[in-house]
């Protein structure tokens, strides 16, 4: 094995820059140690949305896409612009997997039953993508669809589930195909958490019509007190009352473009089937689904292999990915170019232990955790890459709590700063970056007013990126160019001392040593690169 200059690559999700502002948490938050690195000659702003990073313009970044493209060293196309092409050029709609599906339901009287995320948030969806799917249907003579909507709240703004009811009912109407039949909120429908209970009541809602709340409309679905995404399974179920479910011979296409929240729901609702006889009902997804049951896709996902854990594994490097379980797939699977093949050489280590209760009155997670993992971690010379994600910002950024938040970030700091004193005693480098904005904007302007109202979502924002190098001088400084996201890749391999393979066309952020101790620090350039 070569021996190459161990490191850290530490994750912080959710830390975006923006001026500070009534709006910014993290401006706000007591944060000493990352304002020295952020605000130091090593620090600078990485571009984390949109297309730099392989997404629609103006679309908010996103932890799948931030960790896809930070471990594969360039843009990766995201599903949801796949899909937008294929809608765009007819092929969604002429999928022969799609028009042989609703050929056969019209044939046999089924039922094409659609289930996804209701909101145009295009992180795990966009409702932009249902009306070519109608459409196909309605091509085919098939006019009974049936569709099952998950309530968001979190891509976009709490409170606007009704918003999305209407444009839904809108697209039903024009189409004149389509009814919705139940109304489930994301916490129950789209954890990940491992709650199968939550994911359980989604899929018996839409298989057995089973749910403790009924409502006549989908708007009376909407209880006011509770936000978007916590809204209980409840059958939709007309003046008649009948409840609709999933019949044998009928079929279900998954409408979210993304994965990892979908994949329980998926895979909960095909055990379902086959336990209860329903065998002949045929499963369908809008893009790849990483689930344990074979769901064929109608649109295909990029490349993204033959990134940073192909190039350690051909190196016979050692890495160390350490998270808690919000952001551990992060870490692995999806920095790994959405493979899960674990590679020679490559340790996982979940930290859990966070508090129990709601997040926002724990937002500390465990973050000690994940410092004393690293930080023990830093000592072994067997390992030359850990890679982590401390979750907090993100993650308490979504309850839209301000506070919370700004008090996530300053356990973030204590942290960050622990894992840095160690790593510096262990003689390695230190790369913090962020995946996507966050925390720096949690209020949005509502109304016709404009009266400021919490906002826990992604933003459009660049993130954060510092280098503290090994060592006492710094041997590597930041370039000032303009860089996205896409840059950590080839410049954690230079800083590693391993070479960068030719799929990785972003830049490396390294520039040359400053050689001469005496030499003045960066320029002011090195200033304007922080904007
Ligand atoms: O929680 C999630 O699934 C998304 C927001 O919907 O956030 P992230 O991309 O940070 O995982
Ligand atoms: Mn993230
Ligand atoms: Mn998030």
């Amino acid at each position: 094995m070569t021996t190459l200059a161990p490191g850290v690559l530490l994750v912080l999700d959710g830390w975006g820059y923006a001026p500070p502002s009534p709006a910014n948490a993290l401006t706000a938050a007591r944060t000493p140690f990352l304002d020295a690195l952020s605000g130091g000659p090593n620090g600078r702003l990485l571009d984390a949305s949109g297309a730099s990073v392989g997404l629609p313009e103006g679309t908010v970044g996103n932890s799948e896409t931030g960790h896809l493209v930070m471990g594969a060293g360039h843009a990766v196309e995201y599903d949801s612009l796949r899909v937008e092409r294929d809608v765009s050029s007819g092929d969604l709609r002429s999928h022969p997997l799609l028009r042989d599906m609703c050929a056969a339901l019209a044939r046999n009287g089924g039922t094409l039953h659609l289930v996804g995320l209701c909101s145009d948030g295009r992180i795990h969806s966009d409702i932009g993508h249902l009306p070519e799917i109608l459409r196909a249907a309605w091509e085919a003579a098939l006019y009974r669809v049936r569709i099952w909507v998950i309530t968001d709240g979190r891509d976009v703004a709490d409170g606007t589930a009704a918003r999305y009811l209407s444009r839904l009912a809108a697209m039903t109407e024009e189409r004149g195909v389509g009814s919705i039949s139940g109304v489930v909120g994301r916490d129950y429908a789209m954890d990940k958490s491992g709650k199968e209970h939550l994911t359980a009541a989604a899929a018996r809602l839409l298989l057995d019509g089973d749910a403790e709340h009924t409502a006549a409309t989908p708007q009376d679905a909407l209880l006011p007190s509770v936000g978007d995404g916590a809204i209980p399974p409840t059958a939709v179920t007309g003046l008649s009352g009948h409840r609709a479910r999933v019949e044998d011979g009928d079929g279900i296409l998954f409408t979210n473009f993304r994965s990892d929240r979908t994949a329980p729901l998926a895979d909960m609702v095909a055990d379902l089937l086959a336990a209860s006889g329903r065998d002949r009902v045929r499963l369908l997804s809008l893009a790849q689904y990483d689930t344990r049951t074979a769901i064929p896709a109608l649109v295909s996902r990029a490349d993204a292999s033959g990134g940073l854990s192909d190039v350690l594994e051909e190196a016979g490097a050692r890495s160390l990915r350490v998270a808690e379980p919000e952001k551990f797939e992060h870490v692995t699977f999806f920095l790994n170019g959405r493979d899960s093949r674990p590679r020679k050489g490559e340790e996982h280590l979940k930290i859990t232990g966070a508090p129990d209760g709601p997040v926002h009155e724990h937002p500390e997670m465990n973050a000690a955790g994940v410092a004393d993992a690293i930080a023990e971690a830093c000592g072994r010379d067997d390992i030359d890459l850990i890679a982590a994600n401390l979750a907090n910002i993100d993650v308490v950024g979504h309850t839209g709590n301000f506070d919370a938040t700004r008090r996530s970030a300053e356990a973030v700091d204590t942290a960050v700063s622990r894992i840095h004193a160690a790593a510096r005693a262990a003689g390695r480098w230190m790369l913090v970056v962020g995946d996507h904005g966050n925390a720096e904007q949690m209020l949005r302007s509502a109304g016709d007013k404009g009266e400021a109202v919490p906002y826990g979502g992604h933003t459009h924002n660049p993130v954060h990126c510092v280098l503290a190098p090994a060592g006492t001088r710094s041997d590597a400084v930041l370039s000032t160019d303009p860089a996205a996201i896409t840059s950590v890749a080839p410049t954690v391999l230079r800083l590693l001392g391993l070479p960068v393979p030719p799929p990785m066309t972003a830049p490396s952020l390294l520039r040359e040593a400053v050689l001469d101790p005496a030499a003045p620090g960066p320029t002011g350039a090195a200033q304007e690169g922080r904007r």
